[in-house]
């Protein structure tokens, strides 16, 4: 009888330890996630454009007082271009730690990781111009 208690506790403790274990891992991640930002911003200097331009945008939308779509609009370009930028730096890391050395592959990788970082900076501009215009004109 006392066995039965004994499996039955730990057979639902089981599954209590797994979800803390997945929850801790999950905090974990997003502490080195954090931890990634912060080193985007040390060896991109870029970085902090764009956190002033988000600034900016953030600041042109409060005045404007945009609709809740365009403010959706606004903030995940915001989002997506952070993304990017964080990309290529780690592939323009990873693509340093191969070699240091001259090496056509490595300018294509470094050249496609930035180009996908100006595509998005270009919609992002196309998207602010359809945005703001309407309410400056
Ligand atoms: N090892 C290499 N071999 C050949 N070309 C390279 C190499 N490293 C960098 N380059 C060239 O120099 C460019 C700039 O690379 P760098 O690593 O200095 O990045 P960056 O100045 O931070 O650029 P970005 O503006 O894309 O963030 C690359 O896009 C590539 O064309």
């Amino acid at each position: 009888m006392e066995l039965s208690i004994y499996h039955t506790f730990w057979n639902n403790i089981k599954p209590l330890e797994r979800t803390m274990n997945t929850i801790g891992k999950h905090l974990a991640s997003y502490k080195h996630g954090i931890r990634g930002i912060g080193l985007a911003f040390h060896y991109e200097t870029i970085m902090r454009f764009h956190l002033a331009a988000t600034a900016g945008v953030i600041l042109v939308n409060f005045l404007l007082q945009i609709s809740r779509t365009e403010w959706l609009i606004t903030l995940m370009l915001i989002g997506l271009v952070w993304m990017a930028e964080v990309f290529n730096t780690a592939i323009e890391k990873l693509a340093d730690r191969v070699t240091q050395d001259q090496d056509l592959l490595i300018a294509h990788v470094k050249d496609m990781a930035s180009g996908a970082v100006s595509i998005l900076c270009l919609f992002a501009v196309l998207c602010a111009l359809i945005i703001y215009l309407p309410y400056l004109f």
